[in-house]
């Protein structure tokens, strides 16, 4: 689908209220399908990725409903789900692929997972490699979708340092070693997003964290819950940043999810000056606030080293707020931006080139220099590549560009954010 741009918006005003946490939905159905009882979940992200998730466990037997944004999970626990007749297919969803590959590898029926191009290209190997090394039985290479998981009956415990920043490896070796023989450690190389961890102790599980280090104690006994998904920090960040860069905007983002692992975005960007507060704080098993924003100028800085997981999907909002920041701003240590659903530091330099933005890739990150006023100057047509992240941040970009732009495979933004154009026009003046 191709879409027309809102471009040289005056103004934003008013108050949003974004979709579900996409993480957070993730998990919250998965161990609603592992516990006992029936689970209630509230303003679930019916996204296009947690849609899979939830397709997938309906093939795995799971009894699961929807009304409106709630979803209703009839649990089945580990040991009880079914042999699916058709391959799991994930789509775009790194995250539900990942996570799942860790569940499934103690089942007593084979299992093929598949995911659509994007998906198909994206690096499982960190996660079947450790698998692997505790018994489930993925023939190698194991390096890319499809992948067949056959049937297993043990799992071993594991040692093991974790070596790329990611919370999807860590939280697939949690499904895994919560069916294993003995005690797991997993040890961290930063600290990723921690709702995996946090969800297993909202449905009565045991876990250890030491710093870096999670013990993790076998157990498959879960307890139903009640609860609601907090606003996705990732998709009010798109918001924060138009309301940061269009003149005399304020915006109010409604109840958006606070956990300090997903909220480096705000800190890098206070730092660079921008007008933000938070409000009506609320702290459940995942803390939430309203997000209060003004417009205002920036300066550049510097992102590298443990922050960048804290702010891994939102590294295409910080390049462009780097665009209109005075000075120069340094992204580092981002290499894993390649390996997303498209090549994230190609992405972004070619689309904001496009724009005349001043930015060079590295091969773990980019450099920009600001501030450059944004219009259409080599093409007055974008692409997402196919990624939502992509194209939520060039529909920001756009606001504050002078001329007429269109993006390309605009539908892309349904995998997290199905009414964003809708929300977006309706806060636009
Ligand atoms: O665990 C998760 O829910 C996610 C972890 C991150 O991926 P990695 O674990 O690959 O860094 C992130 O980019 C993704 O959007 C969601
Ligand atoms: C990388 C992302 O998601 P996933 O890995 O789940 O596809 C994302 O949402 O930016």
């Amino acid at each position: 689908m191709e879409k027309t741009l809102r471009t040289n918006v005056a103004k934003l005003t008013g108050t949003i209220a974004v979709p579900g946490d996409k993480s957070i939905s993730h998990r919250a159905a998965i161990f609603g399908a592992l516990a006992t009882g029936t689970t209630k979940i509230d303003h679930f992200l019916l996204a296009d990725d947690c849609q899979q998730t939830l397709t997938a466990l309906k093939q795995l037997g799971v009894p699961v409903q929807l009304s409106g944004d709630q979803v209703t999970i009839k649990g089945r626990g580990f040991k009880n789900l079914q042999h699916p007749n058709q391959p799991l297919n994930l789509g775009n969803s790194g995250t539900a692929t990942r996570l799942l590959l860790g569940l499934l590898s103690k089942q007593s029926f084979a299992v093929e997972l598949a995911g659509d191009q994007s998906l198909s290209k994206r690096p499982m190997a960190r996660v079947t490699a450790p698998l692997r090394q505790m018994g489930a039985n993925i023939a190698e290479p194991a390096a890319h979708l499809p992948l067949t998981i056959q049937a297993n009956n043990r799992l071993q415990a594991l040692d093991y340092r974790i070596p790329v920043a990611s919370a999807q490896v860590k939280s697939a070796l949690i499904f895994a070693a919560l069916q294993a023989d003995q005690v797991s450690h997993l040890t961290e190389i930063a600290p990723t997003r921690d709702h995996t961890e946090r969800m297993l102790r909202q449905f009565g599980g045991v876990l250890d964290k030491d710093g870096l280090t999670l013990t993790i104690t076998p157990q498959t006994q879960f307890k139903s819950q009640q609860l609601r998904v907090p606003g996705d920090l990732s998709s009010a960040a798109v918001f924060v940043l138009a309301a940061t860069l269009v003149p005399n905007s304020q915006l109010r983002l409604q109840q958006v999810g606070l956990n300090n692992t997903r909220t480096g975005f705000l800190d890098v960007l206070s730092r660079m000056g921008a007008n933000l507060r938070v409000e009506n704080v609320h702290s459940a098993f995942e803390a939430s606030g309203d997000l209060i924003v003004n417009t205002s100028d920036l300066n550049g800085t510097i992102i590298e080293g443990q922050e960048i997981a804290n702010v891994i999907d939102e590294l295409p909002l910080l390049a462009l707020a780097a665009t209109q920041a005075h000075g120069t701003t340094v992204i580092k240590d981002a290499a894993e931006l390649r390996v997303k659903e498209t090549d994230r530091i190609a992405a972004v330099a070619t689309e904001l080139s496009k724009l005349g933005a001043q930015i060079e890739t590295k091969p773990d990150g980019l450099v920009i220099h600001g501030p450059t006023p944004l219009k259409p100057v080599t093409s007055d047509q974008l692409t997402t590549y196919g990624d939502h992240r992509i194209g939520l941040m060039l529909a920001v970009a756009a606001l504050i560009s002078n001329g007429t732009l269109t993006l390309t495979q605009a539908e892309a933004v349904n995998v997290s954010y199905p009414h964003f154009f809708a929300d977006l026009q309706r806060v636009c003046h």
